[in-house]
């Protein structure tokens, strides 16, 4: 996360961010007041439009060139869908976000809702909501109080109705009388969800929003938040540095890297056929190994989002191999080397060169050759004491269907 973003406070956004302290439920009536029934049917047909947009920030020293934090980037949010920005930390998808939201000024490019663009439109007139990693609550009011804050104007019932049906969808029934301070960071997170999605806006922002959460939480209330983005329709742009939550949440995926868009494409799509190799790595693809025709294949380490290409765990690759569904690799042992946290085997294998294993990748003994030190290793879980050691010939099976061939 930058530290220099500008906070809601100082943008008068929307209540679907308020500032606990100067935020204006009316900026974001007035926005809501000034649309045409459902802004007509262009707006009905098109979502969100990204075009070419570039986010430049000045030069951090004297002569330094300026930073392109976005570098002429175009997307489409279509209307109900829900848009993951995912890449490594410092790749531009916060300065993106944020010059959707009007946040940040563009130095080039449009940004458009319905088809047309709302790059003059003030940040609390474009009816796009957002939400943080840090909720934003307000701790003087109660959950109700903070869920009820973008609806300020209507009939008391009504309001009441929809804070305790937001309440029941993020999973906090009746928790309308709690006080902030008494939340859970999750709890947190759901109420600002509640928050968020109270206005309806056309289109919600979320930045980073569980990631200030432990990973089991994470997992769970990735599930709920798609829930939540489907049971209200509501399109969507969600920010994220992390895959599994971008494959749980989003329809599509847009992987960004220094500032460029590198591929986009429903969760599925980007694992069967990742656009290179940066993509395949920051999808967890661990072992790349060129091979003549095919330029290069991969196998990745982590399960997929989909039954049908779902990597089997180690043990499983045995029964593969068994029924011929694995290719092997044989080859000599170079070297055995720690690489996060968890051991990676350097192999030579002949016609090939060096191929990476990860160590979760089975590898058995060559059927005849000599026996490695220890027993057969990982065949059936865990690496441990036979992890073999330089000079050993060992097979890697490469299942075909944890298998992809990169375009050249
Ligand atoms: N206000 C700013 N002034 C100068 N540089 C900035 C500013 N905000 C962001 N940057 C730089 O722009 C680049 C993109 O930052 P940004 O926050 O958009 O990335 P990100 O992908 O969202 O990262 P993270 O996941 O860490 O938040 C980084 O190099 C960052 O240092």
């Amino acid at each position: 996360m930058t530290t220099s973003r500008t906070t809601p406070s100082t943008t008068g956004l929307s209540p679907t961010s308020p500032s606990p302290t100067s935020g204006s439920a009316a900026g974001s009536r007035a926005g809501a007041a000034s649309r045409t029934p459902d802004d007509g049917a262009r707006d009905r047909a098109a979502g969100l439009g990204v075009r070419d947009v570039v986010v430049r920030y000045p030069a951090p020293r004297r002569r330094a060139e300026p930073v392109a934090a976005v570098d002429g980037v175009s997307l489409d949010v279509a209307r109900g869908e829900v848009l993951a920005l995912l890449g490594p930390s410092g790749c531009g998808k916060s300065s993106l976000l944020r010059a959707v939201a009007g946040l940040e000024p563009l130095a080039d490019g449009d940004v458009t809702w319905g088809g047309a663009s709302v790059v003059d439109v003030p940040v609390h007139r474009r009816d796009f909501g957002l939400m943080f990693q840090d909720g934003q609550l307000f701790t003087h009011r109660d959950v109700a109080g903070n869920i009820a804050y973008g609806l300020a104007g209507r009939p008391r019932g009504q309001v009441a109705a929809r804070v305790e049906h937001l309440l029941e969808l993020v999973g906090l029934p009746g928790a309308g009388p709690r006080a902030v301070a008494t939340l859970s960071g999750g709890e947190r997170q759901r109420v600002a969800l509640a928050r968020a999605l109270a206005p309806a806006p056309r289109l919600l922002l979320l930045d980073e929003p569980l990631s200030a959460l432990d990973r089991s939480l994470r997992e769970r209330l990735a599930l709920d938040l798609r829930a939540a983005l489907l049971a209200t329709g509501t399109t969507a742009l969600f920010v994220t540095h992390d895959q599994d939550e971008a494959f749980v949440v989003a329809d599509r995926v847009a992987v960004m890297s220094a500032g460029r868009l590198l591929q986009v494409g429903p969760p599925a799509q980007l694992w069967r056929a990742p656009a290179d190799e940066q993509v395949a790595r920051f999808l967890g693809y661990e072992a790349f190994v060129p091979v003549a025709d095919a330029p290069v294949a991969l196998r990745r380490a982590v399960p997929a989002p989909d039954d049908a290409t779902y990597a089997l765990p180690p043990g499983a690759l045995v029964s593969g191999a068994a029924t011929g569904s694995a290719d092997v690799l044989t080859g000599v042992v170079l070297a055995v080397r720690t690489r996060r946290g968890s051991p990676t085997l350097h192999v030579d294998v002949p016609g090939i060169g060096e191929v990476t294993a990860a160590t979760r990748a089975l590898v058995a003994p060559v059927p005849g050759a000599a026996e490695p030190a220890g027993p057969a290793l990982a065949a059936r879980g865990p690496m441990g004491s036979g992890m073999p050691t330089p000079g050993d010939e060992v097979s890697l099976h490469i299942l075909r269907e944890a298998v992809v061939v990169l375009p050249r």
